[in-house]
């Protein structure tokens, strides 16, 4: 991470108007999150295919017009738009043909027209195309019907995708297939993107078992870690599985210090309630600079946040709520895009669908819930959606199940069914 200053917790919490730790807004929450994380450095040159899905670090300015030349859109005939005649039939001699990379080099004199091909160069001087399936072709002629084509038609410019000078991709861009493609179409074998956030993460509880242990009793599977895998892999970061850490303040202290020492971001679940086993709150505490919060959501209640430091580096810390459903929404909800940041790529607000609710949902105004729901077309165009039976927080069934979130926002009341909601599709978030 950088050696900038970082301002203090406190200092962020004084800019964060209302900031109630108690019982905090989730966009007071995302605000303080996002003026807390600093971005990565450190920038690193890779081929054009292993850096699809990384994060631009440099704008990308292109040196050449793309495409290189005026040229033709269509199989036809080339000629001049002058030649064309108002009201009536023009016929035009073909004097030659070109081809796309060996396009037609003669001169043209008006009155006539050259056969070309789609990608062919547009020899000197001609500015219209005529597909071919509009001419009637005689011998060495072709006749243009009245009004089959205006002069400048079916011709593509130099430059009219990409222009010399223009940027083509804005650093923070993380890079799709298009991206590739176009960065292809420039002739860059290389580019410049940020080094991978490195996000470790592990579960804690002394009930947890992980896969092919026997589930003692009282037990129940280590569930966080998969599904916090899954998130992280969709965001393309670099991930450190730590494992489960049972609770026990010696085995926490140094789970907390190696992943600090390894990693920018370290994601803990569990431990951050109020429940009297716990040491994972006074092992945050006692290693860094972290705050409880009490978030005025549903789920997703408790989370510490803050910085973790060990061996002169510090690394950012979210600890997660346990409850497996917590998990996963407090992710969406302030995680992920903090992440992102931190990776070099500021978020973009998700587009929401506005879906009509199949069924009342009962809802306190003063938090911020997020139901999942199963989104449909509705008989009557536009979306419909149904919420995917008990919503538990520990019923990771409603999310497994769910196509997106129904976000019901801080001020609103009930749902009555037919009711317009936001809804997140998941499909965005990936
Ligand atoms: N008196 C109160 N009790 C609770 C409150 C509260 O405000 N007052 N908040 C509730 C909420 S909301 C949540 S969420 C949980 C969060 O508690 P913790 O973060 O301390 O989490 P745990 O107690 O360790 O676990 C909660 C629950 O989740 C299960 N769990 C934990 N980790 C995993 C995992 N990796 N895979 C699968 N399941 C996991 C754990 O067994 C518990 O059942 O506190 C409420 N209580
Ligand atoms: O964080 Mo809790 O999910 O509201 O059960």
């Amino acid at each position: 991470m950088n050696d900038k200053p970082a301002p203090s917790l406190e200092e962020i919490s004084s800019c964060v108007s209302g900031y109630d730790p108690n019982a905090l807004p989730v966009e007071q929450a995302r605000e303080f999150i996002a003026r807390l994380v600093p971005r990565v450095e450190g920038v690193e040159m890779l081929a054009l295919r292993s850096a699809m899905g990384r994060v631009l670090a440099r704008d990308i300015v292109s040196d050449i017009d793309v495409p290189a030349h005026d040229n033709s859109a269509m199989d036809g005939y080339a000629l001049y738009g002058s030649d064309l005649a108002a009201g009536g039939d023009t016929v035009l001699q073909v004097v030659g043909s070109g081809l796309a990379g060996n396009g037609y080099a003669g001169s043209v004199a008006p009155g006539q027209c050259v056969r070309i091909m789609t990608g062919a160069t547009m020899p000197d001087g001609l500015d219209t195309v005529i597909p071919q399936e509009f001419v009637r072709q005689d011998g060495d002629r072709v006749v243009v019907p009245a009004g089959a084509v205006k002069t400048g038609e079916n011709r593509r410019l130099a430059g009219e995708d990409l222009a010399r000078g223009d940027v083509a991709l804005s650093a923070g861009r993380v890079l799709r297939p298009a991206d590739l493609g176009m960065l292809a179409s420039l002739g860059r074998a290389e580019v410049p993107v940020w080094r991978r956030l490195r996000v470790a993460f592990f579960s804690t509880g002394n009930e947890l078992r992980s896969i092919g242990e026997p589930l003692d009793p009282g037990c129940v599977y280590d569930s966080n870690r998969y599904t916090l895998w899954g998130m992280l892999q969709r965001l393309g970061v670099e991930v450190l599985d730590m494992g489960v850490v049972r609770d026990d303040p010696r085995a926490l202290e140094s789970a907390f210090r190696d992943a600090a020492a390894q990693a920018d971001v370290v994601i803990t679940s569990g431990g951050v309630s109020v429940g009297e086993a716990d040491y994972t709150k006074a092992i945050m505490a006692k290693l860094g600079d972290v705050l409880f919060w009490r978030i005025a959501m549903r789920p997703g209640r408790p989370m510490a946040i803050g910085r973790i430091a060990t061996g002169g580096r510090s690394a950012i810390l979210f600890g997660l709520p346990g409850n497996p459903v917590a998990v996963m929404v407090t992710f969406y909800a302030l995680v992920r895009d903090a992440l992102l940041a931190m990776a070099g790529a500021p978020a973009q607000p998700l587009p929401m669908l506005r879906a009509a609710s199949a069924g009342a949902i009962r809802k306190k105004p003063g938090r911020t819930e997020y139901q999942r729901g199963i989104v449909t077309p509705a008989a009557g165009g536009g979306w419909e959606v149904r919420i995917t039976g008990s919503q538990g927080s520990g019923i990771l069934r409603s999310m497994s199940q769910a196509n997106g979130l129904v976000v019901l926002g801080h001020e609103q009341g009930n749902v009555a069914a037919g009711d317009p909601v936001d809804v997140l599709p998941f499909d965005g978030l990936i």
